[in-house]
């Protein structure tokens, strides 16, 4: 159970692939710990439901503090071998919620058929679809159509992405090479397939906004574990040179893996902190991707909305320092434009740092060298992003907000942020 709640956390809270964080923790029995951890994932907001009614981690202190061992003993309980072992404090502890859950379960379920039959509900269904990106590095997007035709899978057109079956998938509408599939997929399956799982779109919505001149040089700031990078080598057929900076030293073995198992070869990856690289040492870099750590919690907006209530101050923390990676993106020489993603619908997160950094490379000639700014004698302005993304969120602060792509589950995705920012001379 512990290897099972540290590989789920490696995945929900850092991002990693299911696959990367079983196989990092070299468990003797991969199968059964797959299975697990694909069955907790596979049932997450159901989980945070049964949590949250239950209140099983507010009264429990104990096991508050080890939130994902919970969700792995309630997922065994709930959806496995509907028993648990043993008579440790966690598991005594969840045993004696277990009719608690059950009710709370039943409720949900009870909610989601009426809105899926046309009842009425205050609760929408929870139903997100799965994306997979055909990796045309490696496959093409016919050949990938066919080879899901004949594993019987069932092309659909003109689907609500809400309502596809089990083995329905749709091709997007928005992004090239991306299908689409049930909610209910197990992510057991979609593993077999030599495709690139995505979790959410908003993995490739920031890589299409920089929108690269072939041939010329991309920095993705933040790169791990690589699938922002990945598609931008796609996008650009292999033909753009791009580094991939990564921090972590282990996300960063997580990024060579990625990109190798993809085939992608484009690619130099540096393990640096994006702000410590001179910028006079790229002085070929037009293209800069900053996507960096946020609050988004892997883009789970009903996690977002809880910790945006608690943890203000971890939230100032994370804008002050996403502020700082994107006014150092600002600074190479020849950068053309950037784009700024997360995948956290907080303001603090995403309008507040742009504003804060368009008003910092505007500031005027004669403080520029105390602001930090000395030899850049350029600015930046907002581009809209995306423009053919119709659904944008308003933010009444600012005029400007609709330039920038920030969407909801009413775009069939979790939250998610990009903007667009051009030099101007
Ligand atoms: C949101 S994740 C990036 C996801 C990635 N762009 C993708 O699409 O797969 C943020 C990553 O940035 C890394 N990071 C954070 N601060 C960094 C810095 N100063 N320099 C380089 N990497 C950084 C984190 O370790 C983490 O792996």
């Amino acid at each position: 159970m512990d290897n099972a709640s540290k590989a789920l956390k490696e995945v929900e809270e850092n991002g990693e692939g299911l696959k990367n964080a079983i196989h990092s923790l070299k468990h003797p029995n991969i199968k059964a710990l797959t299975a697990l951890v694909s069955e907790a994932l596979k049932h997450s907001q159901q989980l945070d439901v049964v949590m949250k009614k239950s209140k099983i981690l507010k009264n429990e202190i104990g096991l508050s503090k080890q939130t994902y061992l919970a969700k792995i003993l309630i997922t065994e309980l709930l959806w496995g071998k509907k028993r648990l072992g043993g008579e440790s404090k966690p598991v005594v502890t969840v045993v004696s919620y277990q009719d608690k859950f059950e009710k709370a379960l039943a409720k949900l379920e009870s909610k989601n058929n009426q809105t899926s039959t046309g009842g009425s509900t205050d609760t929408p269904a929870f139903k997100k679809p799965r994306y997979v990106r055909i990796n045309t590095l490696k496959i093409g997007f016919s050949d990938a159509i066919s080879y899901l035709l004949d594993e019987g899978w069932n092309q659909v057109v003109d689907t609500n992405y809400n309502d596809l079956e089990q083995h329905d998938f749709i091709v997007d509408d928005f992004v090239e090479n991306l299908l689409v599939f049930a909610a209910a997929l197990s992510f057991m399956i979609i593993l077999f397939i030599e495709m690139d799982l995505l979790y959410y779109k908003t993995n490739c919505l920031a890589a299409l906004a920089l929108k690269p001149r072939m041939g010329r040089q991309i920095i993705d700031a933040c790169a791990a574990p690589g699938m922002k990078t990945s598609l931008l080598a796609a996008l650009t057929n292999g033909e753009n040179p791009i580094i991939a900076v990564e921090k972590s030293t282990r996300r960063f073995e997580t990024l060579n893996t990625i990109l190798a198992d993809l085939g992608v070869s484009s690619v130099t990856t540096l393990n640096q902190n994006f702000t410590d690289i001179n910028p006079e040492d790229y002085k070929d870099v037009e293209y800069i991707l900053v996507d960096p750590s946020c609050s988004g919690m892997f883009g789970r907006l009903e996690i977002q909305l809880q910790s945006h209530e608690k943890d203000a101050e971890r939230i100032q923390r994370l804008s002050f320092y996403q502020q700082k990676l994107l006014r150092h993106a600002m600074k190479f020489p020849s950068v053309k434009r950037i784009v700024y993603s997360t995948c956290s619908i907080n303001a603090e997160e995403n309008e507040d740092v742009i504003a804060s950094a368009l008003e910092w490379i505007n500031t005027p000639d004669q403080s520029r060298d105390d602001m930090g700014l000395s030899g850049v004698n350029w600015s930046f302005k907002l581009k809209r992003a995306l423009p053919d993304w119709t659904h944008r969120l308003n933010n009444e602060h600012y005029s400007w907000a609709d330039m920038c792509v920030k969407a909801d589950e009413s775009d069939f995705t979790d939250g998610f942020f990009v903007s667009v920012l051009e030099r101007v001379k």
